[in-house]
């Protein structure tokens, strides 16, 4: 359930997975490739905006990575709550974490050359990185800064909505929920899960709300 928030209060963020990749119906490493919303990750944008907009959110400000199915995502959510005029800004921070030499391989692929083990600690762990790409700690590493300069400003004078990826949404999920190592192995958001926050004056977060 998606809080009910009728009641005037403002400073929250709501945090959404952009909706079904072609890559990820395929089954693909994705990270930075540009991979586009299949008509499934369409419809899962443009739910989340409708159960946003049945609870009457208008955002004050959007942000969206640089990838498609984020931006898409983003427009389709804006549309769906009557703000077609809001226009998300974007950033490369934001954007999913680099899956270096796995990024367009197919998952069971991977398992083969390097093993289901490894390869699920390069998925979910904080600390390893697959070849040539980014930890889950690289991504907290550029998405915090990110967050705290051009985010939680803005945040402190109404609500705002972010449109990013699995991975990069788990590294902010982490900083903002202050997750263990251990704890955030266990995150998993899925296409189109929908997450606010609401901050009090001084920034901490007063209440969390999860709509998987
Ligand atoms: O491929 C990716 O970039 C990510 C998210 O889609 O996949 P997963 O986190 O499931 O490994």
């Amino acid at each position: 359930m998606i809080h009910d928030c009728k009641a005037p209060v403002t400073r929250r963020l709501v945090l959404v997975r952009h909706g079904q990749s072609v890559a990820n119906r395929s089954g693909l490493f994705t990270g930075l490739l540009d991979s586009p919303l299949t008509e499934q990750g369409r419809m899962e944008a443009e739910a989340a905006g409708r159960r946003l907009a049945e609870r009457r959110w208008r955002f004050s400000v959007a942000f969206t990575s640089t990838l498609t199915r984020a931006v898409v995502s983003g427009r389709l959510i804006l549309d769906a709550l009557g703000q077609p005029g809001l226009i998300p800004q974007r950033f490369a921070a934001l954007d999913e974490r680099d899956y270096g030499d796995l990024s367009g391989l197919d998952k069971t692929t991977a398992d083969a050359r390097w093993g289901a083990v490894r390869i699920e600690t390069w998925r979910r762990s904080y600390a390893e990185a697959p070849p040539n790409g980014e930890s889950l700690r690289d991504t907290v590493a550029r998405i915090v800064p990110c967050y705290l300069r051009s985010i939680l400003p803005v945040v402190m004078g109404g609500d705002v909505l972010v449109v990013a990826h699995g991975n990069c949404l788990r590294a902010l999920v982490m900083a903002l929920e202050d997750l263990s190592p251990a704890e955030v192995e266990d995150l998993e958001l899925t296409t189109g899960s929908v997450r606010i926050y609401e901050f009090a004056a001084d920034t901490t977060i007063k209440a969390r709300w999860i709509d998987a």
